[in-house]
């Protein structure tokens, strides 16, 4: 089954919310683990039980396990290929992007099915071009996989590049939209090919409506707020799948905690 249809099912069976798995050294602090390799595998563990099977989507963040090195690398490793079949998809963050034929090398390491490091999805970035994203796109269409375009990020630096007109009457974020829509054209219900959406870009007159689901990372911590969401996001709502880490992980290393405060949130998306 495809990944956007996979996620629309998840997405209905557990609720609209991606929890970010992103061990901050404050968050290993915090948790009382320690900000060691060691810290990190109790972290994991604690993340698998606390989430899989219990939400729809995780985004573990690539950076806070590479700062540890291979041994980080492999707790990676082992934290995907536990969510793997639990129901709960994984959304690897590596914001990848390169000339294309080292792309579909990026593209084999995550989207491969038989690959270490294998995700459902990943997130890439359209800075070298868009086609330059195409082997991402090929190697998500042989495994069912899907793939999520930085469009319109949640950082107050974004606007700058984003925002800047492509040249052909669009601006680039436009330009990105246009053409995930464009990719997504002949698979209702939903597409697999997804754009990445900040909650805190206040607003916008970009066309959202991609066919494609939307991450919506900066819901929580960065102060995206449920009625931002709805507000940016009411026409397409049922694309959304807004993310939110450090605003989940403050629960603490409580397993029940933690997937307490993702029902919460879950809750209060499907009520709003
Ligand atoms: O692609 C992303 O996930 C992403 C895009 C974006 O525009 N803004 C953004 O914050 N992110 C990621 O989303 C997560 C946000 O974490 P919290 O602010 O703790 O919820 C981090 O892993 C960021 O790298």
């Amino acid at each position: 089954m495809t990944f956007g249809r996979r996620l629309q099912a998840a997405r209905q069976a557990y609720g609209p919310l991606c929890v970010g798995i992103d061990p901050h050294s404050s968050v290993l602090e915090e948790w009382g683990v320690g900000d060691s390799v060691e810290g990190l595998e109790r972290f994991a563990e604690v993340c698998v039980e606390a989430f899989a099977g219990q939400v729809g989507l995780v985004k573990p963040q690539s950076a806070f396990f590479e700062r540890f090195g291979s041994r980080g690398v492999a707790v990676l490793e082992w934290l995907l290929q536990e969510f793997r079949h639990t129901g709960t998809l994984t959304v690897l963050d590596v914001k990848r992007g390169d000339i294309g034929s080292t792309a579909a090398a990026y593209a084999a390491a995550y989207l491969d099915d038989d690959a270490p490091m294998a995700a459902d999805a990943v997130t890439v970035s359209p800075f070298l071009g868009f086609g330059s994203l195409e082997p991402f796109f090929a190697e998500a269409d042989r495994n069912d996989a899907g793939v999520f375009v930085l469009a319109l990020t949640s950082n107050p630096e974004g606007p700058e590049f984003q925002h800047a007109n492509a040249g052909d009457g669009r601006t680039v974020a436009g330009s990105v939209l246009a053409q995930l829509a464009a990719l997504n054209a002949s698979s209702a219900p939903l597409g697999s090919f997804g754009a990445v959406v900040g909650a805190t870009i206040g607003e916008t007159s970009e066309d959202l409506a991609i066919d494609g689901p939307l991450l919506v990372p900066g819901f929580g911590a960065q102060g995206g707020t449920v009625d931002d969401l709805r507000r940016l996001f009411g026409a397409v709502w049922e694309q959304v799948v807004p993310s939110s880490s450090r605003g989940i992980l403050n629960a603490g290393r409580d397993p029940a905690a933690l997937r307490a405060s993702a029902q919460q949130v879950n809750a209060q998306l499907v009520s709003s």
